[in-house]
C-alpha cells in the first residue's frame, strides 16, 4: 500500500488507529482453546468485530514465534485473511529486524513475499546497509525504530553522540539513504515531549506510536506535538484493546474499546 492510499483510508474512516495483535495463549478465553487454531480463531473475531474502526493492524511477531510452526501459520493465516477481506487494511509485520545486507534481504522477503505485509520494523543498529535492502522493495514501508516507548530507551537512544542524540541521528542519517521516502519511524507514545523535535528532522514521514493504553501515553499529547499536514500518525494500542474481556464478549469488548480511540481520534481531526 502506498502512503497516500494509507492517508487516504485515515480520511475515510476518521482513524489513524492501528491494533496491535498481540496474543497470548494464556490471555484469551479459555472458549478458543478448543479450536483447531486458537491464535487464528482469535484474531478473525477480532479483525471481523474492529475493521470499520481501525487503519492497520500489527501482529507482534514474538507472540507468533513463541508458539513455533503453530503459530507461524496463524500469522500466514491472519495476513492472508486480512489482504483477502480488507485489502484497504495497512498491514506492519513487528518483527524489529536487521542485519548483513544479504540477510536483511532474506527477512524482508519473508515480510512482504512470504507474507505480504506492507510494512516491517527494522532496527537501525547496524547502519545503512542493514535497512537499505528494506527500502529496496516496491510499495512497502520500512518503520526503523526511533525513540522507543520503553525505560530502556534512555540507555542508549537519548545519549549524545558527538554533541547529538543517538535518536536524532538516526532520523537524521536515515533520510539519505537510498528510498528513504519509503521510511516510517516508531516513536513511543510515552516520549510525546520529544515530538516537536522530532518533527523538526522529520516533518513528512509517518510515525508509528505504541505505547497508548497498557504503557500509559497519552493520545492527546501525541496528536498535540506529532500530528503533521497528512496526520502523519499510526497510534497503536494492542492489550488495551485485544484483552478488554476475556469472556464469550470479547470481540465486542474489543470494539467497544476501539471505538472509544477512533471517537476520541474523529474528534481530534475534524476541530
Ligand atoms: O517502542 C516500542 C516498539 C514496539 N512496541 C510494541 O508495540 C506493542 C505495544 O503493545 P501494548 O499492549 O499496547 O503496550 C507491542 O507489540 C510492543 O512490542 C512498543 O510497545 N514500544
Amino acid at each position: 500500500m502506498t502512503t497516500n492510499q494509507l492517508v487516504t483510508e485515515i480520511r475515510k474512516k476518521n482513524s489513524f488507529l492501528c491494533i496491535g495483535l498481540d496474543v497470548d495463549l494464556n490471555k484469551i478465553p479459555k472458549h478458543l482453546l478448543k479450536e483447531d487454531d486458537p491464535i487464528f480463531a482469535f484474531n478473525k473475531a477480532i479483525i471481523d468485530a474492529t475493521n470499520h474502526l481501525c487503519v492497520a493492524y500489527k501482529p507482534n511477531t514474538a507472540f507468533y514465534e513463541a508458539y513455533g510452526i503453530k503459530g507461524w501459520q496463524a500469522l500466514e493465516k491472519t495476513i492472508n485473511y486480512l489482504n483477502e477481506n480488507h485489502p484497504e487494511i495497512y498491514t506492519i509485520a513487528d518483527a524489529k529486524r536487521g542485519d548483513i545486507g544479504n540477510t536483511s534481504t532474506m527477512y524482508a522477503k519473508a515480510f512482504f513475499e512470504d507474507l505480504a505485509f506492507d510494512s516491517v520494523t527494522v532496527a537501525p543498529y547496524m547502519g545503512k546497509d542493514s535497512v537499505e535492502p528494506f527500502l529496496a522493495f516496491k510499495n512497502k514501508h520500512t518503520i526503523l525504530l526511533a525513540l522507543t516507548s520503553n525505560q530502556g530507551a534512555f540507555d542508549f537512544q537519548t545519549k549524545e553522540i558527538e554533541g547529538k542524540e543517538v535518536y536524532k541521528q538516526v532520523l537524521e542519517t536515515s533520510k539519505s539513504w537510498k528510498n528513504s521516502e519509503k521510511l516510517m519511524y516508531v516513536v513511543g507514545a510515552t516520549k510525546a515531549e520529544y515530538l516537536a523535535d522530532i518533527r523538526t528532522i522529520i516533518p513528512d514521514s509517518f510515525l508509528l506510536v505504541p505505547g497508548v493504553g497498557a504503557q500509559g501515553g497519552s493520545l492527546q499529547d501525541v496528536c498535540k506535538f506529532g500530528m503533521n499536514s497528512q496526520i502523519g500518525l499510526l497510534i497503536n494500542s494492542s492489550r488495551g484493546i485485544i484483552y478488554a474481556s476475556s469472556n464469550e464478549d470479547f470481540a465486542q469488548a474489543a470494539a467497544s474499546k476501539a471505538e472509544e480511540l477512533q471517537k476520541e481520534m474523529q474528534t481530534i481531526l475534524t476541530k
